[in-house]
């Protein structure tokens, strides 16, 4: 946007505005409020909680607790809460089958919590195969190859099992091509009009993904491999729309890029490019490198969490995922 010329200086002076706090308050262009965030939970099959080392103030939390801290977040007034299984490794297997095991992990906990706490809440699932797969990767792997048509199909299963176990939103996280359309016709097929479709449209394969893999202990599984012919090179802009236009195409109702910050250029450009619901997830790798700073008392956290969740809604991002979601949400209040 071009904007016509203002008078020079001294006639104009753009500190004035800045000069007290309710003109700054007046002139705000954007803001960020609790209905913006997105709260990632980890959960394993056990009692109490456990500690993620590379991810300070993060906790995996037990079957037990989960429930509490879905709770927790209705209290808190945070719309959406997405959540990661850590899968034992027994359950783990080429062909990712507990991905579609109706009663796995997600699916036994997103009852539970859909039973205490209704519409109060809305459950997002991811949909890929790497907290399932013995070798790590979101896809089924073929002679080194992982298979796209072949995991669509997988795909579909999965979706169906966490939308029959009650979850509001699928966000599938694969980045196989086609796959927003597959789950969709699945979705719609089974009765499922009204599930939501969160696609992680726009995936970068990023280092700042290790914390979480970590988090859900696909670290191991994957060893040296990477996910480099599924998600996308950082040097991707223009591809980066192409993929949202797709997934748009197969009817996804929100889009997400990913990882956060570092990409805040693709987020500005999606929104401003197809203007539909576009979120962004301030990833593991993100959190922990604040989060450590913080720690360490060279960054003060409160401040940098709150700016760095604001710069999104400035990029023009509807909503955050982030792991400081109920820190900011009390930050707000
Ligand atoms: N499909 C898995 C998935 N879903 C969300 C994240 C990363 C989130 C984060 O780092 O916080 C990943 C990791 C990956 O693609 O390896
Ligand atoms: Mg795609």
């Amino acid at each position: 946007m071009t904007y016509p010329p203002r008078a020079p200086f001294p006639a104009t002076r753009l500190r004035r505005v800045r000069s007290h706090d309710w003109s700054r308050r007046l002139v705000r262009e954007n803001s960020l409020s609790v209905d913006d965030l997105i709260w990632p939970l980890f959960v394993f099959n056990g009692s109490g909680s456990q500690e993620i080392p590379s991810l300070p103030g993060v906790l995996r939390w037990g079957t037990d607790e989960i429930v509490d801290v879905a709770k927790r977040a209705v209290d808190l007034g945070i719309p959406a809460i997405a959540l990661f299984p850590a899968t034992e490794p027994g359950l783990k297997n080429e062909e990712a089958t507990e991905a579609f095991n109706e009663n796995n992990l997600v699916c036994r906990v997103t009852r539970e919590i859909k039973k205490a706490v209704g519409d109060q809440l809305g459950v997002i699932l991811d949909v890929a195969l790497d907290p399932y797969s013995s070798h790590g990767q979101d896809g089924l792997v073929e002679n080194g190859v992982v298979m796209n048509d072949e995991t669509n199909a997988v795909l579909r299963q999965q979706a169906l099992v966490q939308a029959r176990a009650g979850c509001d939103v699928i966000a599938p996280s694969d980045m196989m091509d086609g796959r927003i359309g597959e789950i969709r016709s699945a979705l719609d097929d089974h009765g499922f009009a009204n599930v939501q479709v969160m696609s992680y449209a726009a995936k970068f394969a990023s280092a700042f993904y290790g914390p979480f893999r970590d988090a859900v202990g696909s670290a191991a599984s994957l060893g040296a491999a990477d996910k480099k012919t599924y998600q996308q090179s950082p040097s991707q802009s223009d591809e980066a729309i192409h993929e949202v236009a797709l997934d748009l195409a197969e009817g996804a109702d929100s889009v997400m890029v990913k990882p956060g910050m570092p990409y805040l250029d693709i987020v500005a450009r999606v929104k401003q490019t197809f203007g539909v619901p576009t979120f962004a997830y301030q990833v593991s790798g993100e959190y922990a490198m604040l989060r450590g700073a913080a720690d360490a008392g060279w960054l003060d956290g409160q401040a940098v969490m709150l700016e760095s969740l604001l710069a999104f809604k400035r990029a023009g991002a509807d909503g955050i995922l982030t792991y400081f979601a109920a820190d900011a949400a009390e930050a707000l209040a």
